[in-house]
């Protein structure tokens, strides 16, 4: 399995919300987009999954054009896990999670056997069975989420796209579902994540991508991305980056922030510029 994006450019209205961004990813990859509120990271997780169209460039899943996939297609390679999982109907959780079989099962059909046993099993691996009866409008946010998660699983997706997975999460629920994904992808998923937690993106992702203003300020392994001057660049804050030894991975630590205009002066001070 593979999944490209080449030179991709969405305009909305008037506005260029993605200007020329280009990423590859094979089977076994975790990559994280990060970048500031309103960078384009949604946007381009949408797009990659077929439900935005795009003005110009290419998205390419196992070297074919998307646009030469049905929907049906997409939906079996493709889980697509929102950001905002709010649901007005009263269904239950293991009806949700069956949702995520409706490409495998025939028009007019009824669920099989591997239906039920996919939906047991994506129940299972996010830690949802117990909710299974229960109506989703009486679940917790968090809980809401990893629902979601699991009707995305329930699809049999070599490809998981994830935005803002682990936002509503306690911490306790951050691991778990950042733990799954990784095994996923160990076992040959490629999953893409909107994150905003620059820690839990440098631990457990294989690259990052950092987006700001719609293009792509830097992308690869987390060591390279993460450096204090990109940091500063992208979100207009000083940081301290360390590697932590316990966890084998950079982490940052937020200092101060430092509006742009900030920044021109430090730099006319040094003499950058
Ligand atoms: N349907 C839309 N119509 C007009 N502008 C839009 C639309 N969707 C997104 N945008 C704009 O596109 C830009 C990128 O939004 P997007 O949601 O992709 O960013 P993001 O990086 O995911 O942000 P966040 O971290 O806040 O979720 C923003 O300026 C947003 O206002």
């Amino acid at each position: 399995m593979s999944i490209s994006c080449h030179q991709l450019v969405v305009q909305i209205g008037k506005k260029k919300i993605l200007k020329s961004v280009s990423f590859s990813a094979t089977r076994g990859t975790f990559i994280g987009l990060i970048g500031p509120n309103g960078s384009g990271k949604s946007t381009w997780l949408k797009a990659l999954g077929g439900l935005l169209s795009y003005q110009s460039g290419t998205i390419r899943i196992q070297n074919k054009k998307i646009s030469s996939y049905s929907a049906n297609q997409l939906a079996k390679m493709i889980g697509y896990v929102p950001q905002d999982t709010t649901i007005g109907f009263d269904f239950r959780v293991r009806d949700i999670v069956m949702m995520g079989r409706h490409a495998h099962i025939p028009r007019f059909g009824f669920g099989r056997f591997t239906d039920y046993e996919r939906v047991n099993e994506a129940m299972e691996r996010t830690a949802i069975t117990h909710l299974s009866e229960q109506s989703v409008t009486s679940l917790s946010g968090g809980q809401r989420q990893m629902v979601f998660i699991a009707k995305a699983l329930a699809q049999d997706p070599s490809i998981l796209l994830l935005d803002e997975p682990t936002s509503a999460l306690d911490l306790h629920r951050q691991l778990q579902v950042l733990e799954l994904v990784r095994e996923l992808v160990d076992e040959g998923m490629i999953a893409i994540a909107a994150l905003h937690d620059l820690n839990m993106a440098a631990r457990f992702c294989d690259r990052l991508v950092l987006l700001k203003n719609g293009e792509v300020q830097a992308a690869g392994e987390p060591k390279a991305v993460l450096t204090k001057k990109r940091l500063q660049e992208s979100y207009h804050v000083e940081t301290a980056i360390r590697h932590d030894e316990l966890i084998h991975a950079q982490t940052v630590t937020a200092l101060k922030y430092q509006p742009p205009e900030q920044e021109i002066i430090n730099e006319r001070k040094n003499g950058v510029g």
